[in-house]
C-alpha cells in the first residue's frame, strides 16, 4: 500500500504503508508503481517526495515472501519500479526517516536525492540474509559511493549512521526537523532543473587502479571471512559487474546471481535465523507460561554479586540498559580492580555504584549472583540473599550448568528465583538463556526475558537441567571429539572440518581458549577423574559407558590451553593466540594410543562432521522430547548466537532438517553400531518417531512432541 497525495500544489508525496517496517510487500509495490505512474501523468505535479509512513522509511523487500516463488513473483518487481522512480521527468527525493535499508535503500538510489533525518540509518543487509542488494543497489551504489565504499557496505551489510552517510555522499542532505517538510521544500527548488547527472544508472562508477588485484584481493578477503558463505563472494562478484560492466549489463549479471542465492539451502537458513531470532521472544513454557499473558514487574534496579569477569560483563550489560546497578565484590583488592575495569569498560561510571558488603543488595530489583561454579558457595549466597533483599526482588544465578531448584531451595522465594546463563564476555555475547526451575513463576521468566530484550540480547528461555540446553548438547559433541582423537585423528584435522563447516573455530581451538581446566573441574565434581576414582577402575570406562580421559591428562601435564601457552595447540607465550601444531602432542597421542591397545585408524572429515554434529543433534532432540526447549527454533537460536553456528546452516535442528531426518538417523544408527559404548549416538524417540511420520518440516515437530511429559 502506498498513500499518494499532493502537497504546496506541486508535489506529489508518495508514503509507504506497510507497519511495521514498511516492507515492500506485493501490495505495496503495486501502489508505489501506481502513484509513480499517477505522479508522472499528473501535469499539475512537478516533483515528488517518497517517505515511509509514520516515521521508518522502509525495511526493504518483504522477507516473509521469500520463501514462496509465486509470492515474489506476484505485484510488479522492485527492479521495475525502481527503474520507472529513476526515469522520471521530475525530480524524486527520499525523505528518510528511521531507516532505509536493503530494497529501502535501493529505493532510495533510484531516487534522484536523498534527505535523512540526522537519526536515520541506511545499509544493504542482504548478504546476512544469504542474498545480495537484487533491486539495483550492487550497480548503483558503487557508481555514488566509489567501489571500495560500496563494497565494504555491501559485504558487511553494516548499518550506516546518518552523519557518516551524509559524509560518504551517500544522503544528500541531513535534517533534524521533520524529514518530510523539509524533502518537500527541496523538491520545489530543483523542479525544473536537469536531472541526467543525478541518475545513478546513467553514470559511469568512479575509475579504480589496478581493477583486477583489487578485486582479486576483495576475493580472498571475503573467502576468508564468509566461512562457508556464499553470498559474501556473490557480492563481491557484483561490484565487480558494476565497475566494469555498463549498468544494464551489470544489472543482468546481480539477476542472475540474485537467482542463484535466493533458491539456495543458505537463503533459507539465513532467513530461518531471522526470524528465529525475533521468535525467542514469543516465549511459551509447556507449563502454560507464555509472553503475553505474563506481566513482568519492571526492572531498574540490580545488584551483581561476584566481580570476576563475568560479574564485570554482566554489570556493563545491565548498566547499558539503563539500569542503576550495585556491583558487590567483598574481597577488597579485587573490588578495587573491579571498578577500574568496568568504569573502562563503560567509558566512565555509567549508573554503577560498589560496595564490598552483601547488605548493598537490599534494595535491588534483582539480584545476578555471578561468583565461580561452586554450588556450596552459591547455596550460602543465596540463604543470605532470600534474607537480605527486600520482598519481590527476583534472585538469579549467573551458571553455564547448576541446579537452579537447590539454590531455590535455600531462600524463602523459590519462585522468585532463576538462572541466567550469559555467555562470555557477557556485555558483547548476545545470547542469555534465561533457565526456569519447576518453582520458577511466569512472572520471573517474564520479567527475565524483558530485561533481556533491553540488554539488546536474544533471550531464550529453557529449562533447568545439567548444562540447560546448550552445554548439554555441547557435551556429547566434545565426547566425539575426544574419541576421534583416540581412533585416529589430530586435533589439526577434527578443527579443519568444523572450520570448514562454518565455524568460527574448532572444537580444539575453541577448549584452547576458554581453559581444559574449566572441563577437568566440572568432571572431578561429576566424580568422573580426580581422587574419588578409584585405581581398578578401568582408565577408558565410567558407570559402564566409554570416556576418554584425554582432557585430564592434559590437564595433568599442566595443558590449560592458551593460558598457560599449550593446550591442544602451541602458543608463543602464555595468553598469546595463535595456535600452531604441537609435535609434543602428536607424541602423546601415539603413545596414548599404544598404551591402551587403540589402533590408528583414517579418519576424514565427513565422519569428524557426522560424528560430533549428529550427536549433537540427537541429544538436541533429547532436550526437545524433555521439554527443557520449547521449540527447535529455540535451540538453533540459543547455537546461533551462543556457540558460533554458522547462520547460513540455519543451527543444528534446522540443519538436521536440511540434510534429511532420516539421514541423520541413518548416520547415527551406523556409527552407534560402531561404536556401542557410546550413549549419546544411540537415536532418541523423537528423532525415530519424526522418521517414522514422514520427516514433518521442522515447524511442524511440536505436533509429533506434544503428549511427552515436559520439565520445563
Ligand atoms: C528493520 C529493522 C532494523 C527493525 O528492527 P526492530 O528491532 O525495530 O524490529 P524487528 O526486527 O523486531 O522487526 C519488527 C517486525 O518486522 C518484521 N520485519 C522486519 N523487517 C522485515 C522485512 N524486510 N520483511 C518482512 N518483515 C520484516 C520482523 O520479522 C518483526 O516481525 P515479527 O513478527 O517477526 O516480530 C529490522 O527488522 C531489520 O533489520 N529488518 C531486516 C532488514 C533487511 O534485511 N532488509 C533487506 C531485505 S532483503 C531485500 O531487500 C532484497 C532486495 O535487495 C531485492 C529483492 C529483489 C527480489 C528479486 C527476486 C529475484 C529472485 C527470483 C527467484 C527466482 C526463483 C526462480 O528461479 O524460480
Amino acid at each position: 500500500m502506498a498513500q499518494y497525495r499532493i502537497v504546496s500544489g506541486s508535489v506529489a508525496v508518495i508514503s509507504i504503508q506497510n507497519p511495521p517496517v514498511n516492507a515492500l510487500s506485493a501490495a505495496v509495490r503495486e501502489g508505489l508503481l501506481l502513484s509513480v505512474r499517477a505522479a508522472a501523468s499528473d501535469p499539475l505535479v512537478r516533483s515528488v517526495v517518497i517517505s515511509g509512513h509514520n516515521g521508518p522509511f522502509c525495511g526493504g523487500a518483504d522477507i516473509k515472501e521469500f520463501g514462496n516463488v509465486s509470492h515474489l513473483e506476484s505485484g510488479p518487481h522492485l527492479v521495475e519500479i525502481f527503474e520507472s522512480v529513476e526515469a522520471l521527468a521530475k525530480p524524486v527525493v527520499a525523505a528518510i526517516e528511521g531507516f532505509a535499508l536493503g530494497g529501502g535503500l535501493e529505493l532510495a538510489l533510484a531516487c534522484h536525492y536523498r534527505f535523512g533525518h540526522s537519526e536515520a540509518r541506511v545499509g544493504l543487509p542482504e548478504v546476512s540474509l544469504g542474498l545480495l542488494p537484487g533491486a539495483g543497489g550492487s550497480q548503483r551504489l558503487p557508481r555514488l559511493l566509489g567501489v571500495r565504499a560500496a563494497l565494504d557496505m555491501i559485504v558487511t551489510g553494516r548499518h550506516v549512521a546518518a552523519g557518516e552517510a551524509l559524509k560518504l555522499g551517500l544522503l544528500d542532505r541531513l535534517t533534524d526537523g521533520n524529514t518530510v517538510d523539509a524533502a518537500v521544500r527541496f523538491a520545489q527548488s530543483a523542479e525544473g532543473k536537469p536531472l541526467d547527472d543525478r541518475r545513478l544508472g546513467n553514470r559511469p562508477c568512479p575509475p579504480l587502479e589496478n581493477i583486477d588485484a583489487f578485486f582479486e584481493e576483495a576475493l580472498i578477503h571475503a573467502r576468508g571471512r564468509a566461512r562457508g558463505a556464499a553470498a559474501p563472494l556473490a557480492c563481491v562478484q557484483a561490484v565487480r559487474g558494476a565497475a566494469t560492466l555498463p549498468f544494464l549489463k551489470g544489472m543482468e549479471l546481480e539477476k542472475r546471481l540474485m537467482e542463484t542465492l535466493m533458491t539456495s539451502g543458505q537463503a533459507q537458513a539465513s532467513r530461518y535465523c531471522f526470524f528465529t531470532e525475533r521468535g525467542a521472544a514469543r516465549w511459551t513454557t509447556p507449563t502454560g507460561a507464555r509472553w503475553d499473558t505474563c506481566r513482568a514487574r519492571p526492572i531498574s534496579t540490580a545488584a551483581v554479586i561476584g566481580l570476576g569477569t563475568m560479574g564485570r560483563g554482566i554489570t556493563v550489560a545491565l548498566a547499558r540498559a539503563g539500569l542503576s546497578v550495585v556491583a558487590v565484590e567483598t574481597q577488597e583488592h579485587q573490588l578495587d580492580e573491579a571498578q577500574r575495569a568496568v568504569s573502562r569498560m563503560l567509558k566512565g561510571g555509567g549508573g554503577v555504584s560498589y560496595s564490598a558488603d552483601l547488605q548493598a543488595a537490599a534494595g535491588a530489583d534483582l539480584v545476578v549472583e555471578a561468583v565461580f561454579e561452586d554450588m556450596a558457595v552459591k547455596e550460602e549466597i543465596f540463604k543470605q540473599l532470600s534474607s537480605v533483599c527486600k520482598p519481590g526482588a527476583l534472585l538469579a544465578t549467573n551458571t553455564s550448568s547448576l541446579d537452579i531448584d537447590r539454590l531455590a531451595s535455600c531462600t524463602l522465594r523459590p519462585e522468585q528465583v532463576l538462572g541466567l546463563h550469559f555467555f562470555a564476555p557477557a556485555h558483547v555475547m548476545r545470547l542469555l538463556e534465561v533457565v526456569s526451575g519447576p518453582r520458577t513463576s511466569p512472572q520471573t521468566v517474564a520479567a527475565a526475558m524483558q530485561l533481556g530484550r533491553r540488554m539488546g540480547k536474544v533471550s531464550v528461555a529453557v529449562g533447568n537441567c545439567p548444562g540447560f540446553v546448550g552445554n548439554r548438547m555441547l557435551k556429547p559433541y566434545l565426547e566425539q571429539a575426544y574419541f576421534l582423537l583416540e581412533e585416529g585423528a589430530s586435533p589439526e584435522l577434527v578443527d579443519a572440518a568444523l572450520e570448514e563447516f562454518g565455524f568460527p573455530m574448532g572444537v580444539f581451538k575453541m577448549s584452547d581458549l576458554s581453559g581444559l581446566d574449566i572441563g577437568w573441574r566440572v568432571r572431578k565434581e561429576e566424580g568422573l577423574t580426580g581422587p574419588g576414582v578409584t585405581a581398578d577402575q578401568p582408565m577408558r570406562t565410567r558407570r559402564g559407558r566409554r570416556y576418554s580421559p584425554l582432557g585430564d591428562l592434559m590437564c595433568e601435564e599442566g595443558r590449560y590451553g592458551q593460558k598457560t601457552g599449550r593446550g591442544w595447540y602451541l602458543y608463543d607465550r602464555p595468553g598469546a593466540r595463535v595456535a600452531r601444531s604441537d609435535p609434543w602432542l602428536r607424541s602423546f597421542l601415539e603413545e596414548y594410543r599404544e598404551r591402551h591397545g587403540l589402533l590408528a585408524r583414517r579418519i576424514d572429515q565427513q565422519e569428524v562432521l557426522e560424528r560430533c554434529l549428529y550427536a549433537l543433534i540427537n541429544e538436541g532432540f533429547r532436550v526437545l522430547e524433555d521439554g527443557v526447549a520449547a521449540s527447535p527454533q529455540n535451540i538453533d537460536a540459543i547455537y546461533v548466537f551462543g556457540y558460533g553456528w554458522p547462520k547460513h546452516r540455519g543451527g543444528p535442528m534446522f540443519y538436521a532438517a536440511q540434510v534429511g531426518l532420516a539421514r541423520v538417523l541413518e548416520g547415527l544408527e551406523k556409527y552407534h553400531k560402531a561404536h556401542p559404548d557410546s550413549p549419546h549416538l544411540q537415536p532418541c524417540s523423537l528423532l525415530r518417531r519424526l522418521v517414522a511420520s514422514g520427516s514433518p518440516p521442522i515447524h511442524k515437530w511440536s505436533e509429533v512432541v506434544k503428549g511427552h511429559r515436559s520439565q520445563l
